[in-house]
């Protein structure tokens, strides 16, 4: 086992503080800001993307007209004709070219869609009239108040060819044959329409012992992460990238916890209480309030929908032992799919029963909760991970998995119960009161050694759908 790398964190701490910091924390101004800053940076994309392509290819034509592919430095864009000098003329193309960040627009009614080629893509965006119709963000079919659609049960039942298609450097208009007329900006439609959404801006980095001992620790300041915008990003962009985060130097406190913690969502109710604190022989039915060792789990397993966050961070401790475990499930799925796919393919196939049982006690009611999922599930818009729960104390009676099927379900869990426990996925390090660790509970596992002595830990759990949006917000993700 090994202590925290303080000279890691502290590495990391330089790091996060030379980043700028945001003028203002109020959400509202913060997003408009933040669209003027994206569109700002797209347009230097655009631009810087343009240059490049003609430094490249020799293009003198010197606009979007022509979609970057040319290689011959003979072709010349007659300006007036549409024409470059090899006699290719760019038809069917609708946009005029009136500067570099043009994108060329066509029509293809015979397929009901639009090509727009943007001039920073690679390739071009082929919408189909369809869906540009459902997105009509005119104030007929969207009220901009409430930022919901105003349904049209009809609509897509009728001719959706556009009757005409106005594109300039600003955006498209299309004019429908039933007269209606919609505008789209080129941003707005490459941010929206598919993949758009699930680009990530921010991408995963699974991991296991070695790269976490190797690097500085996802790690931002208390004051950093609750003073600034930048701090906070920071946060969420480790919890996205590697399902963890540490905030240093916060009071040594209950109330500590809770700052941390409700800056990033309000802290979520759960049969535990709000913000809890755990100490060993504190009565409750779980493993968790012993001395004993946890294996590495993830919390809920027994609920429908997890808690997305949770936050530990330990207020005293006058014994040995007790450090924290860290392993990363999505990496230990990853290595699994590697290394078999056939017990991958079977945890990903079978939904197993997970329990949690409490007898009534200080005035709460007693629980039987319980809730059905594989081991892992995948994004079923992307195929990305996107939930890994394993509790091997809360497993329930397996009481879904037909007979027939249960060796092969049994040879696949033991396979990832052994990638879990091997000591090249284990992170373990010692945690002391000011640092609040941050786990993404829909991905890593954490767990602890046997510990002697009084030890209180506080923490709570933070809903996913809450700290999500809060990093989509602050393009964290
Ligand atoms: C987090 N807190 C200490 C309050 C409870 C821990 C309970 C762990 C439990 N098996 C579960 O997954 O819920
Ligand atoms: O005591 C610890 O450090 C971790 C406790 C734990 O695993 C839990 O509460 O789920």
């Amino acid at each position: 086992m090994k202590g925290l790398n303080l000279s890691a964190i502290s590495s990391s701490m330089r790091l996060v503080l030379l980043k700028p910091t945001y003028a203002t924390s109020r959400p509202a101004r913060f997003l408009h800001q933040l669209i003027q800053q994206q569109q700002q940076q797209q347009l230097q994309l655009q631009q810087q993307h343009f240059q490049q392509k003609r430094a490249t290819c020799g293009l003198a034509c010197g606009t979007a007209m022509c979609p970057g592919k040319c290689k011959s430095s003979r072709r010349q864009l007659d300006k007036t004709k549409g024409l470059n000098s090899a006699g290719h003329k760019h038809t069917g193309s609708l946009a005029v070219a009136q500067t570099p960040a043009t994108p060329v627009v066509s029509q293809r009614d015979e397929d009901q869609v639009l090509e727009v080629r943007l001039a920073q893509a690679e390739d071009a965006l082929v919408i189909p009239y369809m869906w540009l119709r459902d997105h009509c963000r005119s104030e007929r079919y969207f009220n901009h108040t409430t930022q919901q659609k105003i349904p049209d049960l009809e609509l897509l039942e009728r001719d959706l060819t556009p009757q005409a298609v106005r594109a300039d450097s600003k955006g498209l208009s299309i004019k429908w044959r039933d007269g209606h007329e919609t505008d789209y900006t080129y941003d707005w439609l490459a941010n929206n329409f598919y993949p758009g959404q699930f680009a990530r801006r921010t991408k995963r980095i699974l991991w296991g012992r070695k790269k976490m001992e190797s690097e500085p620790l996802p790690a931002v300041t208390f004051e950093h992460h609750m003073t600034s915008e930048d701090g906070l990003r920071q946060s969420l962009r480790n919890l996205v990238k590697y399902g963890f985060t540490m905030v240093t130097g916060a009071p040594p406190t209950a109330e500590g916890t809770r700052q941390a913690s409700e800056r990033i969502s309000p802290i979520q109710e759960s049969m535990y209480g709000g913000l809890w604190t755990v100490s060993p022989a504190m009565g409750n039915n779980d493993t968790a309030y012993t001395h004993e060792s946890l294996g590495a789990h993830t919390d809920n397993t027994y609920l429908t929908s997890p808690a997305g966050i949770e936050v530990f961070h330990i207020l005293e401790h006058d014994g040995t032992g007790g450090e924290s475990l860290l392993v990363d499930g999505f990496n230990a799925v990853d290595t699994l799919r590697r290394d078999d796919p056939k017990a991958f393919q079977t945890l990903r196939d079978t939904p197993i029963p997970f329990e949690y049982m409490a007898t009534a006690a200080d005035g709460k009611p007693p629980y039987l909760m319980k809730a059905y999922s594989p081991i892992f599930t995948e994004h079923a818009g992307t195929g990305e991970l996107l939930t890994f729960r394993f509790n091997a104390y809360d497993r329930g009676t397996m009481d879904t998995v037909k007979p027939q099927d249960l060796p092969q379900f049994y040879a696949a869990y033991q396979k990832i119960s052994q990638v879990i426990s091997s000591p090249a996925s284990q992170f373990w390090f010692q945690l002391s009161p000011g640092t609040v660790l941050l786990v993404d509970n829909w991905r890593v596992m954490h767990g602890r050694s046997a510990f002697t002595g009084f030890r209180l830990l506080s923490g709570c759990y933070l809903s996913r759908d809450e700290w999500i949006s809060q990093a989509r917000m602050l393009e964290a993700l």
